[in-house]
């Protein structure tokens, strides 16, 4: 993948879950190629696996930017063979991926995946030089007792001696996921900084980092979000389905550096 700044820009990255067909994929994706002259900010977009090499192929006109192609998932063998059903990270390199999902709250909740898969694949992603985006966040009943941030950092130990110093983060209240209802700005900025500071300390000062958040982002509340202390960007499901949503996102991203 180009790396370029990406480390400097803000992340717009559409996850797409299980929704898609090859018509409409064409179509939303070719509209969203004239971002490609977008400086600043880092769009993905994170089709079903089925389609991963339809978008790859689709986004690989490159003006001054690229649009990334990204995985939901990945699996935790990391060696070829007889695995039925899963798509390795030598495999998602092959067909062009360049960023992957682990741990989002909809594979702990439906694919009961817990911390130490997490690590397999998030080392799986690092050995064949992709970027892996952990997800993390904090359920209803967590916040409501007041341990979110604990529920978080047991999430990000996932992160613990690790070589590699480029981490990438979606803090997504599990309450806020699809509900729309949106963490404030003080939830937002007080969790954001302690990821930074739990990242930092867990993998030394020097990382490169980028927090997004994600949870019920849409075209109406994404520039309160981007001003947000510590707001890298933004990952998101339902409003990346819709051109009209998706760009005025990214526009927001844009306005907001
Ligand atoms: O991966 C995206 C998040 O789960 C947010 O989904 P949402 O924007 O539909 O709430």
């Amino acid at each position: 993948m180009a790396e370029s700044n990406i480390w400097q820009q803000k992340w717009v990255i559409g996850n797409w879950k299980m929704n898609g067909q090859l018509q409409e994929n064409n179509s939303l994706v070719h509209k969203l190629r004239s971002f490609q002259t977008v400086p600043n900010v880092c769009i993905g977009i994170t089709p079903p696996t089925v389609y991963l090499l339809q978008v790859h192929n689709a986004v690989q006109i490159v003006l001054n930017n690229p649009i990334y192609t990204c995985a939901q998932d990945v699996s935790r063998f990391s060696e070829k063979g007889a695995y039925t059903g899963e798509v390795s990270a030598e495999m998602m390199r092959d067909v062009g991926v360049d960023i992957i999902l682990i741990g989002h709250s909809e594979r702990s909740l439906y694919f009961n995946e817990k911390n130490d898969v997490q690590r397999q694949k998030i080392e799986n992603v690092l050995k064949v030089g992709l970027i892996p985006l952990l997800c993390v966040g904090e359920s209803l009943k967590e916040r409501e007792d007041g341990r979110e941030k604990e529920a978080v950092a047991y999430q990000l130990s996932v992160f613990k001696g690790l070589k590699t110093k480029n981490f990438a983060i979606a803090y997504e209240p599990v309450w806020a996921i699809g509900t729309g209802k949106v963490a404030n700005r003080e939830q937002i900025a007080d969790m954001h900084q302690f990821i930074y500071d739990e990242v930092l300390s867990l993998c030394g000062n020097d990382a490169n980092i980028r927090v997004l958040y994600g949870g019920s982002v849409n075209d109406k509340n994404a520039a309160d979000i981007f001003s947000v202390p510590h707001v890298d960007g933004a990952l998101v499901g339902g409003a990346s389905l819709k051109y009209e949503a998706f760009a005025a996102i990214i526009n927001a991203a844009q306005a907001a550096e």
